[in-house]
């Protein structure tokens, strides 16, 4: 049983929310590292020493080519052998926003590993716009995802231009949905604004089918703590920001294995 859960939260240039990301993972019990997507790439760093991948969220390589499809390539043609290998061995992967969209386009979701690049992308909000608000998500009641273990409803925030998830009609078997982008009754909705981009069946985080990987739109890094949470001083501050169950669950998880 590993005791000290050692977790890579991955960086590559225009990343911002890496630090964000470290910070959760160490309140969560985690050890976590900021790594250089080049520290990998030389070798400097191995995933064999590390349990959990954390893929941060910002503007990676500038969106240049839509936003992760940068940091994408440079994993599917430099590394996507290791990160075979870092799943087979059982390690947890969660990517936020940029994060996501970085899984998608390597080819890791759906899952499994596909470096033929299934027809599944994120595109576009359709607001033409950047979205930036708190959001209610809702969980899929039968999702297999242990990031996420015990959490029916989640309020967090959404930062991002590209966060409309679509797909060709043969890939919806294989899409795992985690979370939906719900109204204030917390049921999903297509609704402009609590729904942010429109995304396919209102999809706002997958899994694949191991349940140990994790891709999420909205920041859940970014309400680790109650005073992160609009009009905090009138509310209780005894419980954590919500955010923190997912990074708690995520140690667990590699503990546990
Ligand atoms: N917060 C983020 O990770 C932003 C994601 C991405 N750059 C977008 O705008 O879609």
């Amino acid at each position: 049983m590993v005791t000290e859960v050692k977790v890579l939260v991955l960086r590559a240039p225009g990343t911002n929310c890496d630090r964000e990301m470290a910070e959760a993972f160490q309140l969560a019990g985690g050890v976590p590292r900021v790594v250089h997507i080049n520290e990998l790439i030389s070798g400097e760093v191995n995933l064999r020493d590390y349990q959990v991948i954390g893929l941060a969220g910002g503007f990676s390589y500038g969106d240049d080519l839509g936003a992760g499809k940068v940091q994408a390539n440079e994993m599917r043609l430099r590394l996507f052998e290791a990160l075979k290998g870092f799943m087979t061995r059982s390690g947890l992967i969660i990517g936020v926003c940029n994060g996501f969209q970085v899984l998608i386009k390597t080819g890791i979701l759906p899952g499994p590993p596909d470096p033929a690049l299934p027809l599944v992308t994120l595109t576009n909000n359709d607001s033409g716009r950047f979205e930036c608000r708190w959001v209610k998500l809702t969980a899929e009641p039968s999702n297999p995802c242990v990031w996420t273990e015990g959490i029916t409803q989640l309020e967090v925030p959404v930062a991002h231009g590209e966060g409309k998830l679509v797909a060709a009609p043969e890939m919806l078997s294989r899409l795992r949905p985690v979370f939906y982008y719900a109204d204030e009754f917390g049921k999903p909705t297509a609704e402009y604004p609590a729904n942010p981009n429109g995304a396919l069946d209102n999809i706002a985080g997958l899994t694949d089918n191991t349940g140990r990987v994790f891709a999420l739109m909205p920041h859940p890094e970014r309400f680790i703590r109650a005073s992160q949470r609009p009009r905090w001083t009138r509310q209780s501050i005894d419980e954590p920001g919500a955010g923190l169950k997912v990074f708690q669950n995520g140690i667990k998880a590699a503990r546990d294995s």
